[in-house]
């Protein structure tokens, strides 16, 4: 089935046209990878997907209910989720009771946090950070993590308000390799299980190349090619805008042009 049918959006920031009527799909439980040069217009599409930049035109269905016009917590709401390249959880509280403030707000009881109710949704809690693989450190302070798991922890917090399309911008920056990998194999393990969608924007194009089931280029506010890894990495449109930076075939050092 399709989450997301995103038609023809447009949308220009003075004589910059960031959005020049982006299309596509997403589909049920596919890991969606949406690439291009610095400027090319993915945070612009992003932030229109979850209700922070209203589209000049055009349409965006969530399971056929437009989403366009609707603000970003009734967006959030509907069951778009997102993550942001810098993590937002609160340092002097634990891993778990981060948890519990996104279970807590999913269910609306943010009121009944005041103060701390230490045993709310804590089972709801624990199943996820064991899905995140972060369950033996639910009593550490999140300001003591390390990176890494700060990204996993992140993921659980994301998937508390159950998401059906979930949003990851770059999700690996600033991870080492093998991090990278390994975070990627969770996200794509749990979407599927769960029968998520996940469109992210990524730097390493290892990542996207190994993981994404699909790949789409946008390039100054247009997509200009879409299809498997194996076909986006074949495409000449694609080699010339990432011609020289190597890439496309993996090489590390060639990030300027990346996502
Ligand atoms: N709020 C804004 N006001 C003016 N111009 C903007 C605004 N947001 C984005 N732009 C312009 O729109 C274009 C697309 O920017 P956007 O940030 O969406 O690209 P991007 O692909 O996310 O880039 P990056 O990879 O560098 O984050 C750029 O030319 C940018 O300067």
């Amino acid at each position: 089935m399709t989450a997301l049918v995103v038609q023809d959006l447009r949308k220009s920031f003075g004589g910059v046209e960031a959005a020049k009527g982006i299309t596509f799909t997403v589909a049920e439980s596919e890991l969606l990878a949406l690439i291009g040069p610095n400027g090319a217009g993915k945070s612009t599409c992003f932030n229109m997907l979850n209700g922070q930049l209203k589209p000049d035109s055009g349409s965006i269905k969530l399971f056929g209910q437009e989403i366009v016009g609707k603000r970003p917590r009734e967006v959030w709401r509907m069951g778009v989720g997102r993550t942001f390249q810098i993590t937002a959880t609160f340092g002097s509280m634990t891993v778990i009771e981060n948890v519990q403030m996104a279970l807590l707000s999913h269910h609306r009881r943010l009121r009944a946090m005041i103060p701390f109710a230490g045993d709310l949704y804590r089972d709801e809690a624990w199943e996820l950070l064991e899905l995140v693989g972060m369950a033996d450190q639910a009593g550490r302070a999140c300001g003591t993590l390390a990176y890494g798991d700060l990204k996993r922890l992140e993921l659980a917090i994301a998937l508390a308000n159950q998401p059906r399309v979930l949003l990851m911008d770059e999700p690996t920056a600033g991870m080492a390799p093998r991090e990278r990998v390994q975070l990627m194999q969770l996200t794509a393990d749990i979407v599927r299980a769960r029968g998520v969608s996940v469109l992210f924007t990524e730097h390493d194009m290892d990542v996207v190349f190994t993981h994404a089931d699909r790949v789409m280029v946008l390039n100054r506010g247009e997509l200009i090619a879409q299809g498997s890894p194996q076909e986006v990495r074949n495409n000449s449109d694609v080699q010339s805008i990432y011609l020289g930076s190597g890439a496309l075939y993996g090489a590390e050092p060639a990030m300027e042009a990346s996502a």
